[in-house]
């Protein structure tokens, strides 16, 4: 989709208003942005100046008031709920700063489940997590939930922007005391006889990130910093062209910094674009370019 000349994230004079106590005002102001292929940005700014707005409109979970959002060459306004939701699984890789892994699926399965569902391979015999939820439409087609979906489920207007299918799938409404609808394998069995490239890519992921022992767990077993891991892995495992990450590094401690920001910095250095809301002074080292929100403007602060 995208060319030599075009880059893959181009926003141009992008306002987004709300309305406080009858009065409008830009949560987003006139923002305009381009981000190539590779390049690894951060969005620093003080808490309530817009960052999250601008995210949620570049994952089209929001609607521009004015000016336009072009995502790998599409106009990302004008799509329909289903090719967001396509473009939201296949082209962005989504690290949401709550957690949403889904509470019924082993760690390994949550990051294999886009690509099951991006149709980027086929799930392992006996555990394709997508039909174990049952995440098809009458008409057979996959449904897509992904993380950005779940958490941000609501627009500005308090309208929902998603497909309601999708919804049932957010973590907030599993139900914890629910029996599991897919019954806990242990890793050994699970993985037996497999030599399933969507096993070994999550594997993988999992490891550079240091959480592969944790594959067979269930999300309530882990810590803040654990989740945040898996989250990274899930959102790298489409292999996206624009991997957005708000907060990645939030509840991590120095160690376990590193070692993420290490993985973004090299995906981007693998071509994939990596864009970080971040209010972590550690991580931006690791970037090319640093941009200040500051009441809904967005000023460029550094570049390497
Ligand atoms: N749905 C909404 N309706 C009305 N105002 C909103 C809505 N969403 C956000 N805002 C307002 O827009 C402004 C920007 O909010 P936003 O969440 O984008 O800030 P942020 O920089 O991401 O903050 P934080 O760092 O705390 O996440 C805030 O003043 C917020 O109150």
């Amino acid at each position: 989709m995208q060319d030599h000349e075009t880059p893959l994230l181009a926003i141009h004079d992008l306002t987004r208003e709300f309305k406080r106590r009858g009065e409008a005002f830009a949560a987003v102001d006139h923002v305009d942005l381009t981000v190539d292929a590779g390049e690894f940005i951060a969005i620093v700014g003080r808490s309530g100046n817009g960052k999250s707005t601008l995210l949620n409109l570049i994952t089209g979970l929001l609607k521009p008031t004015s000016g336009s959002v072009t995502l790998d060459g599409r106009d990302v306004a004008s799509l329909s709920d289903r090719e967001i939701s396509a473009l939201r699984n296949t082209v962005i890789g989504f690290v949401p700063q709550s957690h949403t892994l889904l509470g019924n699926l082993t760690v390994l399965d949550n990051v294999i489940l886009p690509a099951v569902l991006g149709g980027g391979g086929k799930a392992p015999v006996g555990r394709d997590p997508s039909t174990a939820l049952g995440m098809t439409d009458d008409d057979g087609s996959l449904v897509i939930p992904s993380e950005a979906e779940e958490s941000f489920a609501k627009t500005g207007d308090g309208s929902s922007v998603i497909p309601s299918e999708v919804e049932e799938f957010s973590e907030t409404q599993v139900d914890p005391d629910m029996p599991d609808v897919i019954a806990p394998m242990h890793a050994a069995e699970s993985h037996a006889s497999e030599a399933d490239p969507l096993v070994d890519r999550a594997t993988e992921l999992l490891t550079r990130l240091g959480v592969a022992d944790l594959s067979a767990c269930y999300p309530k077993e882990l810590s803040g910093g654990e989740m945040r891991r898996v989250s990274i892995a899930r959102a790298l495992m489409n292999d996206p062209k624009l991997l957005i990450a708000d907060e990645p590094t939030g509840d991590l401690d120095a160690e376990s910094t590193a070692i993420v920001m290490h993985l973004l910095r090299e995906t981007a250095d693998r071509g994939t674009a990596v864009l970080m809301v971040t209010h972590d002074p550690d991580a931006l080292a690791y970037v090319d370019r640093r941009y200040r929100m500051d009441r809904g403007a967005l000023v460029l602060e550094r570049s390497v």
